[in-house]
């Protein structure tokens, strides 16, 4: 089946479940800031990369990416790495998979954007302070949470290609004259981007309260109700929608445009 705009719609539904779901489960874990520092070579756990300043997570991320990419991953359109290593496929069969995107635009991305936020501004969101030594599961839920907000932020890539197709003489013009405000009012749905950030929010909700046998299964009454009660806060999964998945994936959207005609 072809792109439609419920079909992209779908796709970025389904993906704040995985969203949701990997910021709980990084929500597990302390804040563990030793597995961040890059300013302290010795915070570094004497790794052959201490030199180069890199932390932890990013060390865990690379080498996984790296694993991941002679698995095939990145083969597909819809991911992109962090770190492109450049490293051939060699471990999978070929996959056939679908080229939707314009062959000169399909690798816009804002990865440095969603590493930056998720590191600087996201995670003490949602951990706890604290620090308990276990380095290798957080970094392992740091690289879901990454892998999945990218998957979804980067898919503007294709809400952007649907929108082109759909209307494709305004666009056109409004391409050639590169105007970006045009362009962004043109692709922007106020009332759908409420329901997103509300319905993501509602996501945490349901997903992340403490599930028991007694009492009401579907309703967040009662003790349930308070924010703290929740494994990550709704709040936090709204904001997150609205000061950056949503407007990043804009972003990634008018970027791809702008190199639709290339
Ligand atoms: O659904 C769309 O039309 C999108 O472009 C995606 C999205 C979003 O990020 O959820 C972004 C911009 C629109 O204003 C509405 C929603």
């Amino acid at each position: 089946a072809g792109l439609s705009l419920d079909s992209v719609r779908d796709f970025l539904t389904r993906e704040e479940d995985t969203i949701v779901f990997s910021l709980i489960e990084r929500a597990k874990h302390p804040l563990n800031t030793p597995a961040y520092y890059y300013d302290d070579p010795a915070a570094c756990f004497g790794t052959a990369d201490r030199h180069r300043n890199v932390s932890f997570a990013e060390i865990f991320v690379r080498e996984s990416e790296a694993v991941q990419a002679k698995a095939g991953r990145y083969e597909s359109q819809q991911e992109i790495p962090f770190f492109p290593s450049g490293a051939p496929f060699t471990l999978a069969p070929p996959y056939n998979f679908t080229t939707d995107l314009h062959p000169a635009a399909a690798s816009i991305n804002v990865n440095d954007a969603i590493w930056n936020i998720y590191f600087n501004q996201l995670l003490r969101l949602l951990a706890k302070e604290g620090d308990d030594g276990d380095y290798a599961a957080t970094a392992a839920s740091d690289l879901a949470c990454l892998q999945a907000l990218s998957r979804r932020i980067n898919y503007g890539r294709y809400v952007a290609e649907v929108k082109f197709r759909g209307e494709q003489q305004t666009y056109t013009a409004l391409i050639r004259s590169k105007d970006k405000d045009a362009l962004t009012k043109l692709l922007t749905f106020e009332a759908q981007e409420d329901v997103v950030k509300r319905r993501a929010e509602k996501k945490a909700k349901v997903f992340g309260q403490d599930v028991t046998l007694d009492g009401p299964t579907t309703e967040t009454s009662g003790k349930n109700s308070s924010q703290s009660s929740f494994k990550v806060a709704p709040s936090v999964v709204y904001k997150l929608y609205g000061q950056w998945v949503i407007p990043l994936t804009k972003q990634v959207e008018i970027e791809y445009l702008l190199h639709r005609l290339d």
